[in-house]
């Protein structure tokens, strides 16, 4: 009777986004900070507004991401993020509670204690109706993959925390590799580079910014981006400096990190039944989250690996794309989401 109540919604909560699917359509795309007031803990600023105040906030208020490696890190900041975003989005009546049904992905390498603080605070966010999905399955969902074939496939998620390989055949996850190496620790490796090698200290948002604008996988782009000048105080004599960043030198920055993503998939495919090996050497290994965007990451991990690689049509949302649609067809996708 009241199911015009009943409303769905799909999460995808990252360390680095949070992406909200309500009634089919993406209505929150934000990063998953929050700023809170140190004395009251109430809260300040969400998403997009709370990363302006990083970095910037005095002492009275604190940025804080409640996400770390993919899972919850602080429990009271993700419930305050998630009721926050639901409260913007959501039709209010003051006569019916509203309903939630909500599916919230997790990434496949949590514990049973990590998938339970994502359960309870979507609960406590007014989710009335929580399932869950796991993030490689979501992607597969989210890139057109039928994860329910008898067929191998393998997705390669690089995300802000976390880089989860998963091969998927019959609607579950039949390898699974989750390493603590992805876009965040990019960025703190670029941090990392330009205090050494330039002098300059830099902040997570330039950092972060240059990744975005001169990252490479590899120091041979064949359509390589311009240089990328960022400016900030001299280590030693604090005084303000400009330095122009190349592509080559992110690609070296990164570099370590890169090979250990590289040997996660090696590893992965490694630990593949021969069947589903053989499909996956027919059908290449598909590559999502932002991490995906890295310039000539398919074509250096092609040339590893021997593989064919395909990269998500846009990677950043094929995990919230593939949740709701797990949401809207909950039937069909019954065997993939969980309580
Ligand atoms: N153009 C780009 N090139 C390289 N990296 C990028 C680009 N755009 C975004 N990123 C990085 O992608 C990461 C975020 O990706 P995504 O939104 O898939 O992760 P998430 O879902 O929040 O994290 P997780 O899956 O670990 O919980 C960030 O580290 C961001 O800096």
């Amino acid at each position: 009777m009241f199911s015009f109540l009943t409303e769905e919604v799909a999460i995808d909560l990252g360390t680095a986004n949070i992406i909200i699917i309500l009634n089919d359509k993406i209505v929150i795309n934000e990063p998953s900070i929050v700023t809170v007031d140190r004395s009251t803990k109430k809260l300040v600023a969400l998403g997009t507004e709370a990363q302006m105040m990083l970095g910037r906030t005095h002492d009275d208020l604190v940025t804080i991401r409640p996400l770390r490696d993919g899972v919850i890190a602080d429990y009271n900041a993700a419930e305050k993020m998630l009721t926050g975003f639901l409260k913007k989005i959501t039709k209010r009546s003051s006569i019916f509670p509203r309903s939630l049904k909500m599916v919230v992905c997790v990434p496949s390498g949590g514990t049973e204690v990590e998938m339970r603080a994502v359960r309870d605070s979507a609960q406590n966010a007014q989710g009335r109706d929580v399932y869950m999905i796991y993030e490689p399955v979501a992607a597969a969902i989210g890139m057109g993959i039928d994860v329910s074939a008898p067929e191998g496939n393998m997705i390669v998620d690089i995300g802000g925390g976390t880089t989860e390989i998963a091969v998927i055949a019959l609607g579950g996850i039949v390898t699974n590799k989750s390493i603590r190496v992805a876009g965040d620790e990019f960025t703190q490796d670029i941090t990392e580079y330009m205090r050494h090698q330039h002098n300059i200290k830099i902040g997570e948002r330039t950092a972060e910014q240059i990744k975005i604008h001169v990252g490479a996988a590899t120091s041979e782009l064949e359509d390589p981006p311009g240089e990328y000048s960022v400016s900030g105080p001299n280590q030693i004599t604090s005084l303000p400096v400009n330095v122009p960043v190349v592509y080559q030198e992110v690609a070296h920055a990164i570099e370590k990190s890169i090979n250990k993503i590289e040997f996660a998939i090696l590893d992965a495919l490694e630990q593949t039944p021969p069947e589903l090996y053989a499909d996956i050497v027919r059908n290449g290994i598909y590559l999502a989250g932002g991490g995906a965007l890295l310039r000539g990451l398919d074509k250096r991990l092609e040339k590893k690996i021997g593989i064919p690689f395909h990269i998500a049509e846009d990677p950043l949302k094929a995990v919230a794309r593939g949740t709701g649609i797990a949401l809207k067809h909950s039937k069909k996708y019954q065997a993939v989401l969980f309580r």
